[in-house]
């Protein structure tokens, strides 16, 4: 029986009474046999359990009262709350705080009352167990109060266990429902409780373990930490393993509490099963290392990327929405010529003059507008510290993850030197190095052109112009000074070219001007004529004096050809006319010239299968000895039975056969052929043979003679070979060793139609010739020419000094053999000794006639 006064703190009872829960509920058997108990114990037509809330009494149970409840402020029990003892009231109409009462004064006509208080263990009083009396009656004795103290007690008890049971049911459900094992394990290590999930969790159904030991389940708990759990400290969860029946392990987590309960320690236990736990947390790990990891790929990316655009040697530049620059590698920097600091976060207004900043401002915007994908490329020309450049750039917008268009891209290469290099490079191939004039390519170009646009009359004629003499003055010179030549050549047509019209250099020594006058043949013929006149002046090269001249050659738009090439074609052959016509001359296109050209052409054709139709022969015209007469030996000269045209002179086709590259085919079977021959004639007898200077070209010569040799049998010092000067032109060094070469094995080397070159006796020094033969032209004209005869003496005074033989050539009178005798020239030949015969028709008159 409580002995302190009820708690003064109405909200903490009011609290305590809510937390029972127990106000408006069904009547319970226990309250209604505790009324009915004191009513009957004290004899008394009324009891009640009451409880007191905050306005109202409200009766749990009751006995001779058909009311539920009443208002607080008439409520006797409201007084007998504020008691620790039972309130007593033996007369109501004596006492002045009831006399008034409605419950006195009416229904039910209270006299008697003694209530006694039902109080929680925190203190809170909830109501009363009260017994009244509608007649006044004595004081109940201190046993009878004691007794129905006791009585509100036991109300109490019931209150609380009420509360417990329901706690309980939820704790029960609790287990039920949780997912993890929750057992209770007594201190005797005996299994108490195992709820369902436990029999999953642990492996082992209720009933087979319940009061059993748990002995050997729970590896992780049979040491410190169950007794730590048994002695009541509490522990923090911890993890371990279960031992499943099978033998295998799960990993758990438990958490512990101990309590005592009517003196035995019990310790339960909530057990975790952590496998999924374990692999959600594994798994979080890993994804957590994957995260970080790529976290650290895309800093490495990034800084990779970062490294890659600042030493990319392209400008690039990015700018945001707004047009603020938010990028600048280092090659833009440097392009630009302005230190990053200063453009990032600036926009074009900012940066460039307003002209250039609107320009900028129109193309972002329609950049960030272009399709995506899009790139806007283009170039211009940047004024920048070291001088304007060039920048080719491509822009395209960039999307954000949304899809819009929210950053400029600026890709730059600098392109000035491309431009510059591509610029010389259109110039080069439009323009001949040595004279800076248009090169064939620019010539055929604007002649295209020109012939595109030409009236059906035409109006311009095309000037194929070779120089005269160009070859020569090459080679004995040398190419510094063909240069100069050609360089001042260029010079000085340069200047006689009008307006409008293109002089252009082809190559060599050829020229060729398109002139475009009205009237073009009247023109060309002026302009010929002033070209003839400029070019004719002679020219200084370093300390000697040249004369060069030009033959040129005229077709006349429209007139000649409609096309560039035929064109081109028709003025080539009448410049090839003008050069068979003589020096510096002028020569407009024929088309019957044309005719003679194309003849060339099936001739070259012809002598391409000729060799292998059998159709060359070799003629042999002897030679003589002048004093006395004898016949020393033959020339071999080569001819060609054509089937339709009857036999054509070397004279003819050997150019041809120099130019396709026939020559070392035909060289090769004249060799042969008249060594085989001169080893059938009498041992004293020599045969000539004529090198073309092409053979000299190609390795093998020097082999190619000796295997004739071998082959035929014929000895090396009954072989001549005869060379024009020319040979010693070309790659001097190179031929004269091939020549000295053949001599070495024993062949005789004779320079053939010597005099007429350009400084023919320069050539004696460069070469020991066995024999010189002198120029026909020379022969020719003796003996009625005194400078004929002069040149001859001179050249046979110089051979005999220099131990060479001389041999006259085209010897047709006796008079000029009497005046060759006359000269000391050696030999003889010429048709007034025999003309070239076949071998078959030769007849070998070896004896010496006086
Ligand atoms: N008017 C006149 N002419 C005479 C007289 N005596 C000889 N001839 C001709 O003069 C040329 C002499 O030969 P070349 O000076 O070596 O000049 C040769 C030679 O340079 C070249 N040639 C001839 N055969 C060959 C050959 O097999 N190989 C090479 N590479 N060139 C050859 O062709 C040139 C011309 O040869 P051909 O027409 O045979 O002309 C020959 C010959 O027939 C004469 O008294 N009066």
């Amino acid at each position: 029986m409580p002995d302190a006064m009820p708690l003064n703190d109405e909200a903490l009872r009011l609290e305590t009474l809510r937390r029972y829960d127990i106000l408006h509920t069904a009547p319970e058997g226990f309250f209604d046999g505790i009324v009915q108990m004191a009513a009957s114990m004290f004899q008394v037509p009324i009891s009640l359990v009451t409880l007191v809330d905050d306005d109202m009494q409200w009766f749990k149970a009751r006995v001779g009262l058909n009311i539920c409840d009443t208002a607080r402020d008439v409520s006797f029990c409201d007084h007998a709350i504020r008691h620790s003892q039972v309130m007593v009231v033996c007369d109501a109409h004596e006492d002045p705080r009831f006399r008034d009462n409605p419950l006195v004064t009416g229904e039910p006509w209270i006299r008697f009352y003694a209530g006694a208080p039902i109080i929680a263990p925190n203190g809170a009083a909830l109501g009363s167990l009260c017994i009244i009396d509608t007649k006044p009656r004595q004081r109940p004795s201190e046993r009878e109060l004691n007794l129905l103290q006791q009585m509100a007690s036991l109300v109490m008890q019931q209150i609380e266990t009420r509360m417990l049971e329901r706690v309980k049911r939820g704790a029960r459900e609790l287990a039920r429902a949780t997912p993890d094992a929750v057992v209770v394990i007594g201190s005797d290590g005996e299994v108490m409780f195992w709820n369902k999930s436990a029999e999953r969790v642990l492996g082992r159904p209720r009933k087979t373990i319940v009061g059993h030991s748990f002995e050997g389940i729970f590896p992780a708990i049979e040491g410190d930490k169950l007794r730590a759990a048994l002695k009541g400290s509490r522990t923090e969860p911890f993890e371990g393993v279960a031992r499943l029946p099978d033998g295998s392990t799960r990993p758990i987590e438990f958490t512990a509490a101990s309590w005592n309960d009517q003196g035995r320690d019990y310790v339960g236990f909530v057990i975790r099963d952590m496998t999924e736990r374990n692999k959600a947390r594994a798994s979080l790990q890993t994804a957590l290392s994957v995260a970080e990891t790529s976290k650290r790929q895309v800093e490495d990316s990034r800084r990779f990327l970062d490294a890659v655009i600042e030493n990319l040697p392209s400008v690039i530049m990015a700018k945001d929405e707004s047009c603020r620059y938010i990028l600048v590698n280092s090659a833009a920097e440097a392009f630009l010529g302005v230190p990053r600091a200063s453009i990032l976060g600036k926009t074009p207004e900012e940066l460039f003059p307003g002209w250039r900043a609107q320009y900028i401002a129109v193309e972002d915007a329609r950049i960030l507008n272009l399709p995506e994908g899009r790139i806007l490329e283009e170039e211009y020309r940047h004024t920048t510290a070291t001088g304007d450049r060039v920048l080719k750039t491509k822009k395209l917008a960039i999307s954000s993850s949304d899809g819009k268009a929210d950053r400029i891209l600026v890709l730059g290469e600098d392109i000035t030197e491309e431009r510059a290099a591509a610029a010389r490079l259109a110039y080069m191939a439009h323009h001949d190095p040595l004279t800076s004039l248009a090169n064939r390519t620019a010539f055929n170009e604007r002649l295209a052109s020109a012939l595109r646009t030409a009236p059906e009359s035409g109006d311009f004629a095309v000037l194929y112009l070779d120089l005269d003499n160009f070859k020569s003055i090459n080679d004995t010179l040398g190419h510094r000074a063909g240069d100069a030549v050609l360089s001042d050549c260029a010079r000085r047509m340069r200047n006689l070219i009008p307006e409008g019209s293109l002089l252009a250099r082809f190559g060599g020594d050829e020229f060729a001007v398109l002139l475009v006058e009205k009237d073009p043949e009247a023109a060309a013929r002026d302009l010929a004529a002033a070209l003839h006149r400029a070019l004719a002046e002679p020219f200084a090269i370093d300390d000697r004096v040249v004369v060069v001249g030009t033959s040129i050659g005229v077709a006349i738009a429209m007139r000649h050809a409609s096309t560039a090439e035929e064109l081109l074609r028709c003025a080539d052959i009448a410049l090839y006319e003008a050069k068979r016509a003589g020096r510096g001359t002028l020569c407009f296109f024929d088309p019957d010239l044309d005719q003679v050209t194309r003849d060339r052409h099936v001739l070259g054709a012809d002598l391409r299968d000729a060799l292998a139709l059998d159709q060359f022969e070799l003629h042999y015209q002897p030679v003589y000895a002048a004093v006395p007469r004898q016949l020393i030996g033959y020339e071999a000269l080569v001819r060609w039975r054509h089937p339709t045209r009857g036999m054509i002179s070397p004279a003819q086709f050997i150019p041809l056969a120099e130019e396709t590259g026939l020559i070392h085919i035909l060289g090769a079977w004249v060799l042969q052929t008249a060594c085989h021959e001169a080893a059938t004639w009498p041992e004293e007898l020599q045969v000539a043979v004529n090198l073309s200077p092409t053979q000299f070209k190609r390795d093998g010569l020097v082999k190619l003679v000796q295997s004739c040799l071998e082959r035929t049998g014929l000895h090396p010092t009954r072989l001549e070979l005869e060379i024009t000067e020319s040979v010693l032109l070309d790659e001097t060094l190179a031929n004269v060793s091939i020549l000295k070469q053949l001599q070495a094995i024993g062949v005789k080397i004779a320079l053939d139609d010597f005099g007429v070159g350009y400084s023919s006796l320069s050539y004696l020094r460069s070469f020991p010739f066995d024999k010189l033969k002198i120029d026909r032209s020379f022969v020719t004209e003796m003996p009625a020419s005194r400078e004929a005869a002069a040149i001859v003496r001179a050249i046979t005074t110089l051979g005999h000094s220099l131990g060479m033989i001389t041999t006259a050539e085209g010897v047709e009178t006796q008079d000029q053999l009497d005046a060759l005798r006359k000269e000391h020239c050696d030999l003889i030949q010429g048709y007034l000794y025999g003309r070239p015969l076949p071998a078959a028709q030769l007849v070998h008159k070896v004896n010496k006639v006086s």
